[in-house]
């Protein structure tokens, strides 16, 4: 037999190094990555119904195979379960279900299980060591890397939470084949960003390997979340609680964030659809205040009409508030500072950095053309 391809990347952080293991059949082949972690062979594992019913079943197997019990909670998906509520739930249910500090905590499911499930494992007993098993594209190139966890408060989306790094990331690139293609393509826009915001290179390979990544090609998509885990880890490496360069993984962020409570979490915009879009309007608006050649926003919306991605406020359905309440929203943003927006914008395609200089003139005249039509 041929054995699958996989990959391996490092976050080499002092004391809480771990590696990100991307390839196919990391779901069946759990308990080995598992055991050497584990005082106990238990684990718990936090997923949501959809994930559940597709995939648990595998999960616990690979974990049985190397005689790990497993005991689980799966909560609804989409979300409105990365709140206080949800929170609460998975917390007491860590606790209740005699989780220790040396046990591990697997988080099974997209971003919103992930960010949860490591935010509950931050506080339940004061810290207990977690591992991300992502299944969806978005989780699997960013939210299960870094160590970002948290929930959405009613100010704004990810507004309490904790740093806490996993101590494994597992990414099953099998998983993503019975992704819906709408949920792919979101994860896709943060696949975008990372060309966007530091490779020029590997934004010129998604345009030509986009639509081969797109219709299933497997190669394209480990090569597409290796590259991806890959710049995240060199960027976390350097600043792992965003005192700087980290801000540079939230192109398109400040954007996202407004337009997703402006919409209230809900299904009219996937939060990967909402980075695609604010990578679009923070290419305009570097375009607009001259700091990056006119083309390049062109570029941008061309290679996502191409994946057949949504770029504009236009094409969200349903209303929007106005330009200047949208503006509103982003003073919740986490990189305000002094009272200042901060936003990441662009010098090219592959040039990201942030400034404070911007003219809210501008950012409301950009908003309002994206709107407009
Ligand atoms: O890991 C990071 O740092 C990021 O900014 C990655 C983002 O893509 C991700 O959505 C993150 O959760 C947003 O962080 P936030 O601090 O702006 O809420």
């Amino acid at each position: 037999m041929i054995a699958p391809k996989t990959a391996t990347v490092r976050v080499d952080l002092p004391g809480r190094a771990y590696d990100i293991h991307v390839g196919a059949g990391l779901v069946a082949q759990a308990g080995h990555h598992l055991r050497p972690l584990l005082r106990r062979p238990r684990v718990a594992i936090l997923t949501d119904e959809t994930v559940a019913q597709a995939h648990l079943a595998a999960l616990e197997a690979g974990l049985a195979a190397q005689s790990i019990e497993a005991v689980s909670l799966a909560l609804p998906a989409g979300e409105a379960t990365k709140s206080w509520d949800g929170l609460a739930r998975a917390t007491e249910w860590l606790i209740e279900s005699r989780v220790e500090r040396g046990d591990l905590v697997v988080a099974f499911g997209g971003g919103v299980i992930g960010d949860l499930a490591g935010f509950a494992a931050a506080i339940a007993r004061r810290g207990i060591r977690f591992v991300q098993m992502p299944t969806s594209l978005l989780a699997q190139v960013d939210s299960s890397v870094g160590g970002k966890t948290g929930i959405n408060t009613a100010q704004g989306k990810n507004l309490a939470g904790a740093f806490h790094q996993p101590v494994l990331v597992l990414a099953d690139v099998a998983l993503l084949d019975t992704l819906p293609e709408r949920e792919f393509l979101s994860g896709y826009g943060e696949v975008v960003k990372y060309g966007l915001l530091g490779d020029a290179g590997f934004f010129e390979w998604l345009e030509i390997n986009g639509p081969r990544l797109r219709d299933g090609d497997r190669d394209a998509r480990l090569e597409a979340v290796r590259r991806s885990c890959e710049m995240k880890a060199e960027i976390v490496m350097r600043d792992e609680t965003e005192q700087g360069d980290r801000a540079l993984l939230n192109l398109g962020h400040t954007f996202c964030h407004a337009l997703e409570a402006a919409t209230g979490y809900s299904d009219r915009l996937k939060h990967g659809e909402g980075v695609a879009i604010g990578c679009a309007l923070a290419f305009d608006l570097s375009a607009r205040l001259g700091l990056c050649p006119q083309e390049e926003p062109s570029r941008v919306r061309a290679h996502l009409a191409t994946m057949g991605m949504r770029a504009e406020l236009r094409d969200i359905p349903g209303d929007l508030p106005s330009a200047e309440s949208l503006l509103a929203l982003m003073g919740q943003d986490k990189k305000v500072k002094d009272g200042k927006l901060r936003f990441v914008l662009a010098r090219a395609i592959g040039e990201a950095f942030v400034t404070s200089d911007v003219p809210p003139e501008a950012v409301i005249s950009v908003l309002s053309d994206s709107a407009a039509g």
